[in-house]
């Protein structure tokens, strides 16, 4: 495969600026066409410069935006790499508008769509045919949403032995035409949740995650598929609780988005700075978009900024967070899959790949030296197997043209088993020889891709690895997914200690030194995590009362009733002064809610 430069490869980060809105404010900001400046709020005297691919000022409109920064890298989710694109931004700064839009200006997702249906349209010819799906999710409260099904639940992220990211049980869908897309998009959005707040009046609660699953297929033989995607993030925007008003359960959903986003820029930080541990798992969201930073996926990103002086901090934490990205570099590859020859890989099992496609493991993600030790491996001889595929189906036909020749002839049977024998028994030979080459090629394949699945800087990123011939990184990407065994469960981040420990240990080689630290941790989050419980039964809100384990309505009403007559509970222990609760139950309480105290229940206000 030819390598690609080098800029390709990173981020590409862009920025919008809304208009304003509030015209009592000034501006902050200046812009010009690939570069902006806001004031130094050290040195007023002073201006801070960024730059990025393209600047979008408040004049700029849908179309721009689309057209300039996404519409020309589709093709690259048409040639089978996969690609997101992402709005990051605080609160109210435009990013749902200019993901989605509005009917008359519509937004990147229904252009984009458009544009791809044209394409496969165009491109559907007699030698390949073209299916696209789509799945949609948010992530809300730390809790993942199939927003194409009514009834929600909490879905898992599992990962599979090769280190694949799989939303268990999300919805995927055929959609066939732009018009069918809309009628399964525009409902599931509506779903989305979202609220009014001081700062904008549909403020999104939730990060949403749409993703457009294209399927090429050879018409003839050898059927070859060739499975890409391309993600739409509409992240939420992050918060300050005293400017959105926030309170209750808004303060619950804004803790989330916060704590969510915070763990993405540590993501971004930890890359930046080769660490050895990714911190991936620390967050839903940055779980789901580790392929997006520092990993095998082409990324977007759009930021969008308010100009208003009032949103000057906001604006700069953006800028920052913006210029941190573009300088991470990820190494897509192409995906393509042998579909036909290999019959246990059914489509359905592709329709999981929205988020199955092979990621970056936390301890393959840049070691400490930040060098990646599979780019030194040599690639291996690559083995043609459709070649040997076509051999394999010769001496079949050639096997069954032989015995029926015999038959005809009327040979002795001993003569024709004979022969049949020695015909049957190659083709075994050539099919282990096959089986056999193949498993170590996937072997040695798979080995290498998770060293090499992550470039921090593409400067030093060594030659040899970009140089990997497109054959053989499609055949690990295929030899991923057919070798898929079981998938598990992964802990997320409800992990209480005990969890939390055991994680540690599986990392054997990034925290061996570390278990010190983790106890003071653990120390440190029973008694993080012991203060939020107080602080919730003293909540004047029964809604945060109801947020523990264990605790219903008569609970609660119980809980607040004796606080507003004896004054805030001083310990958890206290809990058994009300009596109607019980000695049981209050041990219980105690076990649940340490054990399984996880950080979504964590008011911001406490
Ligand atoms: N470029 C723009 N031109 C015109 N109106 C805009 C533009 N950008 C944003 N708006 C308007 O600003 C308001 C807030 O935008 P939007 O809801 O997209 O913000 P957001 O960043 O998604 O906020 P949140 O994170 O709270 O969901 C909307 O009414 C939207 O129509």
């Amino acid at each position: 495969m030819e390598s690609k430069p080098a800029l390709q490869n990173r981020v590409e980060v862009a920025v919008r600026v809304r208009p304003q809105f509030i015209e009592a404010d000034s501006c902050c900001i200046t812009c010009e066409k690939d570069s902006l400046e806001i004031v130094n709020h050290r040195d007023y005297t002073q201006n801070i410069k960024y730059k990025f691919t393209t600047v979008f000022d408040a004049d700029s409109t849908q179309d721009d935006v689309y057209k300039t920064f996404v519409a020309p890298k589709l093709d690259k989710v048409f040639n089978g790499e996969n690609m997101s694109v992402l709005a990051y931004g605080a609160t109210g700064t435009g990013k749902t508008y200019t993901m989605i839009g509005t009917s008359d200006n519509p937004g990147i997702v229904p252009q984009a769509l458009r544009d791809l249906f044209q394409t496969v349209e165009t491109a559907t010819n007699e030698m390949h045919t073209y299916k696209m799906k789509l799945s949609f999710l948010e992530i809300y409260n730390e809790k993942l949403i199939d927003l194409l099904l009514v009834r929600k639940s909490d879905l898992q992220i599992w990962e599979d032995t090769n280190k694949n990211i799989i939303v268990h049980g999300l919805t995927v869908k055929d959609i066939a035409s732009y018009e069918e897309f809309e009628s399964i998009f525009l409902p599931a959005m509506s779903q989305r949740t979202t609220v009014s707040s001081n700062l904008n009046s549909h403020s999104s609660r939730s990060h949403t995650i749409l993703m457009v699953i294209i399927e090429k297929t050879q018409v003839c033989s050898p059927f070859r598929t060739s499975v890409s995607k391309i993600q739409f993030v509409d992240l939420a925007g992050s918060e300050n609780n005293k400017l959105s008003g926030n309170k209750g359960l808004r303060m619950r959903e804004s803790s989330c988005i916060n704590k969510s986003l915070f763990v993405l820029h540590e993501v971004v930080d930890a890359i930046r700075r080769r660490q050895k541990r990714i911190p991936y798992r620390d967050s839903k969201l940055t779980r789901l978009l580790q392929d997006s930073f520092g990993g095998r996926s082409s990324a977007l990103l759009l930021a969008t900024i308010a100009p208003e002086e009032r949103c000057y901090y906001n604006t700069y934490c953006t800028l920052n967070f913006a210029t941190k990205s573009k300088k991470i570099v990820n190494n897509p590859a192409l995906c393509q899959e042998d579909q036909a020859c290999d019959p246990d890989l059914n489509v359905d099992n592709l329709q999981l790949d929205v988020a199955k496609e092979p990621v970056s493991s936390e301890i393959s993600v840049g070691n400490a030296s930040g060098n990646t030790s599979g780019s030194s491996v040599a690639s291996p001889t690559s083995v043609d197997f459709d070649l040997a595929r076509e051999l394999l189906k010769d001496i079949q036909e050639r096997t069954r043209m032989l015995k029926t020749t015999m038959e005809k002839e009327n040979h002795s049977e001993k003569d024709k088993e004979t022969t049949e024998g020695k015909c049957i028994s190659n083709t075994g030979n050539l099919i282990d020889d096959i089986s056999k080459t193949e498993n170590s090629q996937s072997l040695r394949l798979c080995r290498r891709s998770s060293s090499l699945r992550v470039t921090f800087d593409m400067e030093k990123q060594s030659h040899s690895e970009n140089q990997m011939s497109n054959k053989t990184r499609n055949a690990g990407i295929l030899k991923n997914i057919v070798n898929s065994t079981p998938v598990r469960p992964i802990p997320t981040r409800k992990c209480h200690s005990e969890i939390r420990k055991r994680r540690y240990s599986e990392m054997d080689t990034v925290v061996s030194d570390s278990s010190k630290d983790d106890e003071i941790l653990i120390k440190h989050r029973h008694k993080t995590h012991k203060n939020h419980i107080l602080c919730l039964l003293n909540s004047q809100n029964k809604a945060d009362i109801l947020l523990l384990h264990t605790v219903g309505t008569r609970r609660a009403d119980l809980i607040y009733d004796w606080q507003q007559e004896h004054g805030p509970f001083e310990k958890v222990e206290d809990l058994n002064q009300i009596l109607d609760l019980g000695e049981k139950y209050v041990s219980t309480f105690m076990h649940r809610n340490f054990l399984h105290f996880d950080e979504e229940n964590m008011d911001p206000g406490c």
